[in-house]
């Protein structure tokens, strides 16, 4: 397993992360206990504000909360000088209850409710990424009926849509996201939304994909919005103060992947910036980055404790652990590779070729095919790297598995960061109704 940012093995022969020794988190925590490096969210963060301020150019860079919303990590990104990208209430109500400022919130999503839209006037928040004219109309009628007028950027399909390894100029016209530039509403919705009294445009915004590792996509990107702004600006006399380019800057999960540095992507978007924005736009417009996974993905390992085992003969040996696709739904949604490695003998030679199975009900449920591993005995702990992103973020109750805690570690010190769910809360929801608590059996 790579070990990544303060991971390494100490001289007992543990992974140790932050400066904690594994087995003492799991006897401290228990199992499965998701970690978040904490350095290295810090360091990644200071990549991409280092990397903009190198650049020169008026900038945000936005946590996508989504990839690991915890209140902790909302706290932890306001520190480091981040804005933040939040897509429901719940998200909203996360950042607002740990003390994010209003002002550096912007809020995404395709369907946002009125409630939603309502909490986010109330609360005063930077800008609306507003995603189509339902919500257009919507937005500015909310406004106008509380006397406020919100920042809005308009999010935009620019024709390009990037995939990990290949990129498909065409087909973004049948996507659920933005307005399309291509047929035209794009145009439209400028066109509405700069005639809209309680609505403030700043700009455009775009997202072309996630785990993304070529520059290339991102750059065409930014040539087709600044092509579109220069047609506004000749049409409308609309000049766009930001341009949001979104996340999807790929990381590095196993061996295969291959990505660049922090500061590589941003060189490469902020230079198509000012090559394509230069001489007709007067001054250049601020940019806006909503990177998830590059901030908490690499940060993240999950500890699990060996369970059962399975020999086929000829066939292959499963290894049961105490968590699975309700801790890491990835492998199974998106055939997800991962790394793992023995926490507590990361010294022993490999020995056997093993695959890596959940507790759930389901065959689907495998977080790792083919690992290799020192001989696997029960009770044995097992790490599996890069978690950090759209894990607890994704994470389920299905067969009423508990949540798993999560904590923060750094200099040798862990703090608790989500509490693990108990038996309580599994059933904190459920209601009985009356005729049947009725019912003898019911105690
Ligand atoms: C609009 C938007 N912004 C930002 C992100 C964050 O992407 P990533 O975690 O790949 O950086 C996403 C998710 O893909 C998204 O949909
Ligand atoms: N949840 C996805 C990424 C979606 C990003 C949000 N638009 C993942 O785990 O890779």
């Amino acid at each position: 397993m790579y070990l990544h940012g303060t991971s390494k093995i100490n001289p007992k022969g543990h992974l140790e992360i932050g400066g904690c020794d594994t087995i003492e988190l799991k006897q401290t925590y228990g199992t499965p206990l998701y970690i978040m490096d904490e350095a290295l969210i810090r360091q990644r963060c200071r990549e991409y504000m280092e990397a903009f301020r190198a650049s020169g150019l008026p900038f945000q860079v936005a946590y996508a909360s989504k990839a690991f919303c915890v209140m902790a990590m909302c706290r932890l990104a306001e520190e480091e000088g981040l804005s933040l990208d939040v897509v429901s209430e719940g998200e909203l109500y996360t950042a607002l209850e740990a003390g994010f400022p209003a002002q550096r919130i912007h809020f995404h999503g395709n369907n946002k409710t009125p409630e939603e839209l309502e909490m986010a006037i109330e609360a005063n928040i930077g800008c609306f990424v507003v995603d189509n004219f339902v919500e257009l109309a919507m937005l500015q009628a909310l406004a106008a009926e509380k006397g406020a007028t919100v920042n809005i950027l308009l999010r935009v399909t620019p024709g390009v849509e990037a995939h990990t390894h290949e990129y498909i100029s065409t087909g973004q016209t049948d996507s659920k996201f933005g307005f399309d530039i291509g047929n035209g509403s794009a145009f439209e919705a400028v066109e509405q939304a700069s005639q809209s009294l309680n609505l403030r445009l700043l700009g455009l915004h775009s997202h072309i994909g996630s785990q993304i590792f070529e520059v290339e996509g991102f750059q065409m990107a930014v040539e087709r919005v600044a092509a579109f702004s220069l047609q506004v600006k000749e049409k409308l006399n609309v000049i766009f103060k930001v341009i949001n380019l979104g996340g999807g800057f790929g990381i590095r999960y196993t061996a295969e992947d291959a990505p660049l540095q922090v500061s590589e992507y941003v060189k490469a978007i902020t230079d198509a910036v000012k090559s394509s924005f230069a001489g007709a736009y007067p001054q250049l417009p601020e940019i806006w980055v909503e990177p998830g996974r590059s901030i908490v993905g690499d940060a993240g390992t999950t500890l699990y404790t060996v369970g059962t085992s399975k020999n086929i003969p000829g066939v292959r040996k499963y290894v049961a652990v105490d968590g699975g696709m309700t801790d890491n739904p990835r492998p199974a949604l998106y055939e997800s590779k991962y790394e793992g490695m023995l926490a507590n003998r990361a010294l022993d030679a490999a020995e056997e070729t093993v695959s890596i199975a959940g507790k759930c009900c389901e065959s689907g449920d495998m977080l790792i095919w083919d690992l290799e591993l020192p001989k696997v005995n029960s009770g044995d702990l097992l790490a599996v790297s890069c978690t950090g992103a759209y894990n607890y973020a994704m994470a389920s109750n299905y067969n009423r598995i508990r949540r798993p805690a999560v904590v923060f570690v750094q200099n040798g010190q862990s703090d608790l960061v989500v509490k693990r769910e108990t038996l309580q809360d599994i059933t904190a929801c459920d209601v009985i109704p009356e005729r049947i608590a009725k019912q003898p059996s019911y105690k």
